[in-house]
């Protein structure tokens, strides 16, 4: 869908380029996590994807053609969903969303994913009135309005409860399988870990690492098994390297004569490995 290759940018006042040669490639179908921690660059590298920011060095090529010569009917085919929801407020959320379809040929049905997230009844309530997880909601709706072909979502259920959190990760779910494709900006790895094919974690304005979260657990995880067991009135725990497990004697010999409580392979988590590849703490 996208190849972006050597990607440079410096915003006009700053003396730094915020964005230091980055390559990479959203496949099509796909869901694409980028993450990193705050003031990286990964809004400045969305809102290059989305033509908000030219004058970037590099190339980016969208279906295999220059962004650059994309004109206004790219925005038929890209649905955004930023973080900060962008509504008007006096107008009920209907009324919002009448005006914000009117701008693109095709539409999708709205009334079924406002039912879906629980908005429909509310739907003649002025924006003002909503609470701040309705705007969130309403924004995603927007995102989806013009029935994209790629969907940039930033931080999508940041702010949501845990089951319209759910609603909203199942529908980017089914988009997916409708051959849509996704990049996901998000400081959630519980959503990575269930929504991102492959994710690229950014550091210092370049890509750090690039892969799928599965064999980023396994490239940064120990390897290795905890088991816990009793011994005597206490309870005595110890880890064992998961290569040639079967071989080794003492892990042998502790599962026949001991006790076991716990036994779980210990594999790192996107957070750990967050701060392994990034160097930084997240988002402090
Ligand atoms: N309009 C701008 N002018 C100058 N510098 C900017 C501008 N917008 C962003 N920056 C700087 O560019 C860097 C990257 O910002 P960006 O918003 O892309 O980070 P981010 O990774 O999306 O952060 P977050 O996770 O907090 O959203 C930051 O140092 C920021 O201060």
């Amino acid at each position: 869908m996208y190849q972006i290759n050597n990607l440079i940018f410096k915003y006009p006042k700053n003396k730094r380029d915020t964005i230091k040669d980055i390559s990479f490639e959203i496949k099509d179908g796909e869901i694409f996590g980028l993450l990193g921690p705050s003031g990286v660059g990964k809004s400045t590298t969305q809102k290059i994807l989305i033509k908000l920011l030219t004058g970037y060095k590099g190339e980016v090529l969208y279906k295999g053609r220059d962004l650059k010569f994309y004109e206004k009917d790219f925005y038929e085919e890209i649905g955004v969903g930023f973080e900060m929801p962008v509504h008007f407020s006096k107008l009920t959320a209907e009324e919002n969303i009448d005006f914000f379809k009117k701008l693109y040929n095709s539409n999708i049905d709205t009334d079924s994913l406002l039912k879906r997230l629980g908005l429909y009844d509310d739907r003649k309530k002025k924006v003002s009135e909503f609470s701040k997880g309705m705007k969130i909601r309403l924004n995603f709706v927007r995102a989806m309005i013009n029935n994209p072909k790629m969907l940039f979502l930033d931080e999508p259920t940041n702010g949501l409860d845990p089951s319209n959190a759910r609603i909203v990760k199942e529908i980017i779910k089914e988009y997916k399988e409708q051959g849509g494709t996704v990049l996901l900006t998000t400081h959630l790895m519980n959503d990575v870990d269930e929504l991102c094919d492959r994710v690229a974690f950014m550091a210092d304005g370049k890509i750090a690492e690039i892969s799928t979260p599965k064999d980023l657990k396994l490239k940064y995880g120990e390897r290795k098994v905890e088991i816990e067991y009793k011994e005597g009135e206490g309870i005595n725990k110890q880890s064992f390297e998961l290569d040639s497990l079967g071989n080794n004697l003492e892990f042998l010999k502790l599962i026949k004569e001991k006790e076991i409580i716990t036994i779980h392979s210990k594999e790192n988590t996107l957070d750990d490995i967050f701060i392994k590849v990034t160097g930084v703490k997240k988002y402090e």
